[in-house]
This record gives structure tokens, sequence and C-alpha cells, in this order.
């Protein structure tokens, strides 16, 4: 994490001495990222927001927190840039395959963060990583107000350049001619304290990009603030006017793939169904197999055996039927396997899914055959169906 200085290579280096640079590892733009991620860990926000998003890269690495269920990102750059780095934002093959458990909504509006929109109301986190210094006098004048006074949300973080570490740098007075300004310590933090005093926030200072041995005292090459809004919760909507504040123009909106939506729950049930039934089919022809074969030598099965084979075919009558089909283990009667479904539900992965007995049968019930109660997936016991994927 600590900058380190090096000698650049100069193209003549005989000619010309070489000269030091700071060199971050990682790089500084990903200790940022990595600072917010952490705090997304600690916290987990369900409403996140990134204002000045840039190229969306922090969105696209936040994407994945399972915790987060609304992911925003406002900037004022070229429209069409922004529409084009939604891009990034799209779910991959996987997560259609193995989808999330709660809905995700990623959205990028176009617009400036110092106009008000109530689309932003009750964020947990809103974060404005190396935005307010690419703001004009006027601009940062009216952000505290819309961010803190009316978006109001749970936790604020704000991360700028810290000047007292420019001159480590070689030749850089400022670090991006659109910098509109660059703070020490000390007035990023008056500029800090007076925000959170006005709109009632507590905040704390810390950074990223750790100077190099011996410079220690101009502190982080990136200055970061954490506001924590005093009360805690992000604002509610109580104003019924504040909710049709509509001044963004949302140009990506993203739906993710969840298990909260039915057609993924139940592609999802399905195949850890046939999965599930195929190798429990495995488990007990197996089973079955040293039974037969016990016999043959004289040798009947260990009673107390843990094997939770049920050999029911040939002593097969209708109490037993009810026996078996009251038990969870699978069973077979002639040809045909068994598997009830409380045995498929206890299964980790199955259980995972949430689905109660009742709705695991309702989303399964045409994609494989029930049991006539419904109780039990049946499938052939030696030759499975076509569609079963593992004939
Ligand atoms: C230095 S970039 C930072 C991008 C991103 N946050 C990151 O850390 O990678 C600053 C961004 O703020 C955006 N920006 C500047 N003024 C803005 C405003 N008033 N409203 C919204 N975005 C703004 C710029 O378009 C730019 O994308
Ligand atoms: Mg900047």
């Amino acid at each position: 994490m600590e900058g380190k200085t090096t000698k650049c290579k100069s193209e003549s280096e005989a000619e010309i001495p070489s000269v030091p640079v700071i060199e971050f590892n990682p790089q500084l733009y990903r200790q940022r990222y990595q600072f917010v991620k952490d705090l997304v860990d600690l916290h987990e926000p369900k409403k996140v927001a990134d204002l000045g998003c840039g190229d969306a890269s922090l969105l696209r690495q936040l994407k994945i927190y399972p915790c987060i269920q609304l992911l925003v990102g406002v900037d004022i750059m070229d429209e069409h840039d922004l529409r084009w780095n939604g891009v990034k934002l799209q779910p991959f093959l996987g997560q259609f395959l193995m989808p999330r458990e709660l809905d995700l909504t990623v959205i990028l509006y176009h617009g400036s963060v110092v106009e008000r929109d109530s689309r932003l109301l009750g964020f947990d986190l809103i974060t404005c990583i190396e935005l307010i210094e690419h703001l004009d006098p006027d601009d940062l004048a009216r952000f505290p107000e819309v961010v803190f006074g009316y978006l109001s949300p749970s936790m604020v973080v704000i991360s700028t350049p810290n000047s007292e570490f420019n001159p480590l740098f070689e030749v850089v007075t400022v670090r991006d001619l659109d910098h509109k300004f660059e703070w020490s310590r000390k007035e990023f933090q008056s500029w800090a304290l007076h925000v959170a005093k006005t709109y009632n926030y507590s905040v704390e200072f810390t950074g990223v990009g750790k100077p190099p041995a011996g410079a220690e005292s101009v502190g982080f090459c990136t200055q970061i603030g954490i506001f924590r809004k005093n009360g805690g919760k992000a604002a509610e909507l109580c104003v019924s006017e504040q909710r049709d504040q509509h001044v963004y123009k949302p140009v990506v909106t993203i739906s993710y793939p969840s298990l909260q939506q039915e057609k993924y729950l139940k592609t999802a049930l399905v195949s850890e169904v046939w999965q599930e039934v195929a190798s429990l089919r495995v488990e007990y022809l197996r089973g079955l197999k040293e039974q037969e074969e016990g016999r043959e030598l004289g040798n009947q099965p260990d009673a107390c055996s843990e094997a939770p084979i049920l050999w029911f075919g040939p002593v097969f009558t209708e109490a037993g039927k009810a026996r078996i089909e009251a038990s969870s283990e699978p069973f077979s009667v002639k040809d045909k396997f068994f598997v009830p479904l409380q045995r498929l539900l206890a299964h980790p992965r199955l259980n995972h899914l949430g689905a109660s007995e009742e709705r695991m049968r309702s989303l399964i019930a045409d994609s494989v055959t029930l049991s006539s109660d419904g109780s039990a997936v049946v499938t052939d016991l030696h030759d499975p169906p076509d569609d079963d994927p593992e004939s």
C-alpha cells in the first residue's frame, strides 16, 4: 500500500540523471476502490450510489456484492460515453446460470450531482471518489446541500487529492488539469467538519496511498472523509413532493437475474433436482447391488448399517407403500425410483434455494414426473429418460 520512490529510466540514461517517481502498489485508484469495497463488506449497504462514477469501474466491482440491491451511478460526462460504460455492468453468463439470491438493479443516470433527484433518496451509502475537486466554486457550494441536506444518506465517502503529497511527485503542481483545486489536509478537514456540523453528520478522516519512508509527515496521497449520519438511518421519503423530483436522465437500467425471480428460481431448482436425483439413483443402485451380492454369499445385510437403502420391491404391500411414502429416503417400486421432495430439500444446495416443499412442487411440476400424491420425484430406476442429464 505504501508509495515507493524508484528511479525512472530516461531515454538516454547516460546523459540525463534518472528521476525519482512515486509508485503505489496496488495502484492508487485500486486502493481507493478497495477502501470502498471494505466499507461495503463491513456495513452491507442495500442501496449504493457512486456520484461522478466516470467509467463505472467502481460500480463494476460493487455489483458482485450480494448485499447490494440497488446500485446507481451518476455522471455529467458525455451521455453516449456514459451509456457505453453501462456495457461493463451487464451480468456475466455465469450470473444467469448461478443467479444471485437477491435482486439487483443497476442504473446509470446522466446529470449533475448538484441537481436534486428524488430517486437517490434513502440510500445507505453514497461515494464521491475524486469528484469534488472537479466542481467549480458554485457547484462546490451547492454540493453539500444536495448530497447531505437533500439526499441525506446514512453514509457518504468523499475522496480527494491531498496537496501536501504533491511535492513528492516530480514536476506535479496539480494532478489533473480539470482539477479546480487541490486541498491540504487542513483545508479538506475544515470543509468536511463544517459540512458534517451543518447537516448533522460525524466525520472521520483517513486516506490511501501511504507516503514513502521518511516522508510520513505529508500524509496519504488520497485523503478520505467518511461521513456518518447521526441517528443512522437514511432519509425516508416523508414529503410526497420529493418523490417526483426526477431531473437525471436514466441512460442504463439493468436488472440482474436472481432467485427472487420465479423463472431463475425454477431453472435453478430443476437443475439441482435432476442432479440430486441422478446421484441418489447411482448410490441406490450401488446399495442394491451390494445387498444382492450379500444374499448370494448367504450374508444378510447388517441390521445396524447406516446405509439408507430401502428395498421394498419384492415385499411391496399397501402398508409398505404408506410407510415408504412417509419416509424421506429414496425408494424403488418395481422399476421406478422415487425421491421424496423432503429428501431433496434436505440437500444443502436445494435447501439454500429457500423454497418450501409446496413451492418446489409447483415450480418443478412441469419439468419432472411427480408421484401420484406429489410427494416425490419419480424416474426410471435402470434407464433414465432421454432428457435426464445423466443418460
Ligand atoms: C476523476 S473522475 C473520477 C471517476 C471515478 N469516480 C473514479 O474514481 O474512477 C471525476 C468524474 O466526475 C465527473 N463529474 C464532474 N463534475 C460532475 C458533476 N457536476 N456531476 C456529475 N459528475 C461530475 C466527471 O465527469 C468524471 O467522470
Ligand atoms: Mg481528479
